[in-house]
């Protein structure tokens, strides 16, 4: 992966609150990527984590076929620290005189911590944020065009779309997580559930999930394992206890390094690498937005997900690769051949 082009760090006017855009790439477009608002135990963590999340954007939107390049944007609060919804709003406004500074070669959308109402309040700034509330004329949140890609992405690695009766622990039931527990169990899967929020629970089981505790979900005998909640869930150690033949998920950064692919390789565990998996929100969005796809068109292209995968699969079994390095050459292959974007 290639260094970063900038990363711009402010301390707000109004708010006193650090944030922070890292462009990594603007080689097929503009830069794209969320914004992430949340505490850091220090301003080197939010740092890694915007250097990380920006780097893997470039790579999502080259292999979904997006000209569109990687950036990401990170508020960090202090430990702790909850804002009331006027200091949220001066916050916002802060990051929103950062990303104006970039004249548009960062768009900023959703991201954990923040939501579609947010993006409106970095419009009050700029037109340099998508994913505006519907009502606003915008599509809003992106998680179910994300679930669909999982899913695309699940069908492709277990060569079948046939979910009667495997079992599928998802770690996360947030709003992605959810959305696939809700259409995994309707297709007549065994569906585990597991949050850090006790709150969740009582409606995972009113919806026919089993739930589990966070900390066990990770080794569990299972089908597949989705991870769904946060990034570095995959080390060394974890990969060791994983008892699944299939890790999939919308979690960004799985990995706590691009090694640990190896170690999955090694045991046996198919990898889906995240940034091909969790496409299909940014996917949607841009097709809409960006391209002006209607609907439909919009999440076909999101299905390609499988197609992506599925080839992804077999040039690792053809090369003797994991699926990971095949990813990333694919990526390197478009960003050097300034591939044009592949609408269908
Ligand atoms: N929403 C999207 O469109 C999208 C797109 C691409 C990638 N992602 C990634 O997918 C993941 C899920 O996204 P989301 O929009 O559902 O987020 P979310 O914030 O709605 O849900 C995340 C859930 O994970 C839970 N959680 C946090 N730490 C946990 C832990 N250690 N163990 C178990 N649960 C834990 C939270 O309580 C929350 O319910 C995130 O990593 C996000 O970056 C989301």
């Amino acid at each position: 992966m290639t260094a970063h082009e900038q990363l711009v760090a402010r301390r707000g006017r109004r708010s006193g609150v650090t944030t922070m855009v890292a462009i990594h790439s603007t080689a097929l477009g503009p830069a794209v990527g969320g914004c992430r608002l949340k505490p850091y135990a220090d301003l080197t963590r939010a740092v890694d984590d915007v250097l990380r999340l920006s780097a893997a954007m470039t790579a999502k939107c080259a292999v979904a076929g997006l000209a569109f390049g990687g950036g990401k944007s990170v508020i960090a609060l202090e430990p702790g620290r909850v804002l009331s919804p006027e200091e949220r709003r001066d916050v916002l406004l802060d990051h929103a005189d950062l990303v104006a500074e970039f004249g548009g070669t960062y768009l900023a959308g959703p991201d954990v911590g923040t939501g579609p109402a947010d993006m409106l309040v970095l419009r009050e700034v700029s037109a340099f944020a998508f994913c505006t509330p519907e009502s606003a004329g915008g599509t809003g949140s992106s998680s179910g065009p994300t679930a669909v890609g999982v899913l695309a992405a699940l069908r492709a690695a277990l060569g079948s779309p046939d979910m009667t009766g495997r079992r599928v622990v998802i770690s996360g039931y947030g709003s992605v997580g959810a959305h696939l527990a809700a259409s995994l169990h309707a297709s007549g899967a065994d569906v585990v559930v597991s949050d850090i929020d006790p709150a969740k629970r009582a409606d995972a089981e009113s919806g026919g999930l089993t739930w589990v505790e966070p900390e066990k979900a990770l080794t569990l005998t299972a089908d597949v394992v989705i991870p769904a909640a946060i990034g570095g869930v995959l080390s060394p150690e974890t990969v060791a206890r994983l008892d699944t033949p299939l890790v999939v998920g919308p979690a960004n950064n799985q990995l706590t390094d691009d090694a640990v692919a190896d170690d999955l390789a090694a045991r046996g565990v198919l990898w889906v690498p995240d940034y091909v998996a969790s496409a299909g929100g940014i996917l949607y969005t841009l097709s809409r937005e960006a391209e002006g796809l209607d609907h439909d068109a919009a999440l076909a292209r999101v299905e390609t997900i499988e197609r992506t995968v599925e080839d992804l699969l077999k040039a690792a079994q053809a090369n003797a690769t994991t699926p990971l390095h095949e990813a990333a050459a694919l990526a390197g292959r478009r960003l050097t051949s300034g591939a044009a974007p592949r609408t269908p």
